[in-house]
């Protein structure tokens, strides 16, 4: 008989149950077999005798019953050991070994992977999520054993209405929707891209506690423009090229009407389209449907705050922030939502006739007025002849060149390329206007990040902020200093705005909402904290940090009149919470993995 060791490590956290997780029974529509089949209801050895009679299970389990306690504590000792076994291999193999152990406890039993998931989430947020998410992503077609989420190909034109119905769960809360064109900076993944729906939504159980049941990754599969991935045997996509035009957006709102059909109320989450998509989409759907593009809106209200956490940390007052000079390289989807919010936060801060000092790079270099066939997204953002011909720039600077010049208080990368921060702009950087000037690698996965954060401290000073998209280790010093490394990732908001869209009721996402969602996340620190030069939450506590998010969000939508309300709550009760029992409010809301009795109907 195998023993399991309670070993003073094990991290089940037994005090965590949330009083709406003391399980309600659970209706199940199977019997024997299938409910072992069933990842949503499958308990392996925890099935109690009682449950086992009542369901056909008896002499289908081995007769020992096993704790959902000791069945974590198994699991957690063989991941320990897989770490053990894969060490000093490359670290693609062990990312992949870590995330295929992970993927058969979630095809197998749902509760239990969710419960080690929220439990260690600092260790396997970057196997499920941002960076080996990317890696799974590339290799997906190798990787596929079994189906998750929804594919919609252009084939399937005319059809989604009825497909819609073929997913088996009667309610859906929560969608995550991709057509792989842009699947962080590794480009057009075509359907491999599905990994990141499945990553975000994994997120939003294991941060939002939304229901496993309730949500929904899917693929808009209209073809790739990734010849590599056309010419691959195996690719599991459509092997055309991508849709364009009016063809591409017939499929989008044909999925689009076929959700809403089903599930009126569900939230929509776009992620990783390609720029032009990613904006016309969010100009199409926001005022129709409750939805939101996280790489534009998720994306600005997590830099924002780790913006006015900058200027915290220089020891300046919130509305200096009208005054910093912060060069965006990066004109996509994500830079230009980020340069947007904070324009809007100038804005509320110095009136409409704010002249904030943003300096904007793309591939071909600083963007000015002068630059031909500019896209009109950017243009706000151009500089004029008469803003730079002082600093000796012109159009299609180089980024040295700029920094240079600018002297900027941030340099906030979103360009995708990793290692773009080189040598001479690191070092450029230490001749800052700032006392504490703040570098910000957010492009994804941890290879395309503009620097690592060794080179960051080393080039650019000691006293340096520094926060990147993928996670990296806290950078050592010497002479016991710690160099703080921020996760600048939209994990700390997309959650939250969907929770709180979702028990608002909300039509649809404002611009209001999100500012609530990005203000909460930046005033969430202490100004010891933020003197240490911490702009984040830890991600342990990022089931508390969303809480409060989605408070934030869902008391924006009632006060704004967006909310209808949700299950039993109406508008009416929402209006008469206070602060905190909104928050209250959310976190009972929170679903919370344990085994619940299982009843047959
Ligand atoms: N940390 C986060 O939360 C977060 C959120 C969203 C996106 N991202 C990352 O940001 C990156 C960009 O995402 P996006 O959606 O904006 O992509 P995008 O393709 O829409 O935009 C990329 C931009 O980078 C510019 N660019 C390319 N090469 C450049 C170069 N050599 N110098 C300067 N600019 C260059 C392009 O011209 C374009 O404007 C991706 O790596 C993505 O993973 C991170
Ligand atoms: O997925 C992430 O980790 C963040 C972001 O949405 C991205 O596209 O890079
Ligand atoms: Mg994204």
């Amino acid at each position: 008989m195998w023993r399991v060791a309670r070993s003073a490590a094990s991290t089940f956290r037994r005090t965590r149950r949330l009083s709406t997780a003391i399980s309600a029974p659970c209706i199940v529509h199977k019997r024997g077999a299938d409910i072992l089949h069933d990842p949503w209801f499958n308990k392996d050895t925890g099935f109690p005798m009682t449950e086992r009679d009542r369901l056909g299970l008896r002499g289908l389990l081995p007769p020992r019953v096993i704790s959902f306690e000791q069945q974590y504590d198994r699991f957690m000792e063989s991941f320990r050991s897989l770490e053990k076994n894969t060490e000093g291999q490359p670290d693609s193999v062990v990312s992949l070994a870590k995330w295929r152990i992970l993927n058969r406890l979630h095809d197998r039993n749902e509760t239990l992977y969710y419960r080690v998931l929220i439990d260690n989430i600092k260790d396997f947020a970057p196997i499920i999520y941002t960076p080996t998410v990317g890696l799974v992503c590339q290799n997906y077609s190798g990787l596929f054993r079994r189906p998750r989420g929804m594919y919609f190909s252009a084939k399937d034109k005319g059809e989604m209405m009825s497909m819609i119905f073929n997913w088996p769960s009667t309610q859906v809360d929560m969608i995550v929707l991709t057509d792989g064109s842009r699947i962080l900076g590794l480009g057009d993944l075509g359907v491999q891209g599905i990994g990141i729906p499945i990553g975000k939504l994994d997120m939003y159980v294991a941060a939002a506690g939304i229901n496993p049941q309730r949500v929904l990754p899917v693929m808009l599969d209209v073809g790739t423009n990734n010849q590599k991935l056309l010419e691959d045997p195996l690719y599991l996509g459509l092997r055309q090229p991508r849709l364009e035009g009016e063809e591409y957006l017939s499929i989008v709102d044909e999925f689009v009407e076929a959700v809403h059909a089903r599930w009126p109320k569900a939230v929509v989450q776009f992620e990783d389209f390609q720029a032009k998509w990613a904006f016309e989409t969010l100009d199409r759907y926001r005022k129709k449907f409750c939805m939101f593009n996280d790489d534009i809106q998720g994306t600005a209200g997590v830099a924002l705050a780790g913006l006015l956490g900058t200027v915290r940390a220089q020891g300046r007052p919130l509305t200096d922030f009208a005054n910093q000079k912060i060069v965006v390289v990066g004109a996509g989807s994500a830079g230009l939502g980020v340069l947007k919010m904070a324009l809007q936060a100038v804005s509320r801060m110095t009136g409409p006739s704010a002249d904030p000092h943003f300096f904007l790079l793309d591939k071909n270099g600083l963007i000015t007025k002068d630059r031909k066939d500019i896209d009109p997204a950017a243009l706000p953002f151009a500089k004029a002849h008469h803003e730079i011909e002082g600093l000796g720039l012109q159009e299609g600077a180089g980024l040295a060149e700029v920094v240079k010049k600018v002297k900027p208080h941030v340099l906030l990368g979103l360009s995708g390329v990793g290692g773009i921060f080189h040598e001479e702009v690191l070092r450029a950087m230490k001749e800052s206007d700032s006392v504490r000037p703040a570098i910000f690698a957010m492009s994804n996965p941890t290879n395309n990040a503009e620097c690592c954060p060794v080179d960051a401290f080393k080039l650019a000073g000691e006293d340096i902020v520094f926060a990147s998209g993928s996670p990296f280790a806290n950078v050592d010093l010497g002479n016991g200093k710690i160099g703080h490394v921020n996760q600048a990732n939209n994990m700390y908001l997309f959650p939250g705005i969907g929770l709180g869209a979702l028990l608002s009721g909300a039509r649809n996402i404002s611009d209001t909402m999100l500012e609530a969602a990005a203000e909460c996340l930046a005033s969430y620190m202490s100004d010891d904290e933020i003197n240490r030069g911490i702009l984040y939450p830890s991600i342990d506590d990022i089931r508390d940090i969303t809480a409060e998010v989605g408070a934030a969000v869902l008391r924006a939508a009632v006060a704004e009149d967006l909310a209808e309300g949700h299950g039993d709550v109406g508008v009416r009760e929402l209006q008469h919470m206070s602060k905190e029992e909104t928050i209250e409010h959310v976190r009972q809301n929170m679903w919370y993995p344990v085994y619940g009795p299982l009843v047959h109907e």
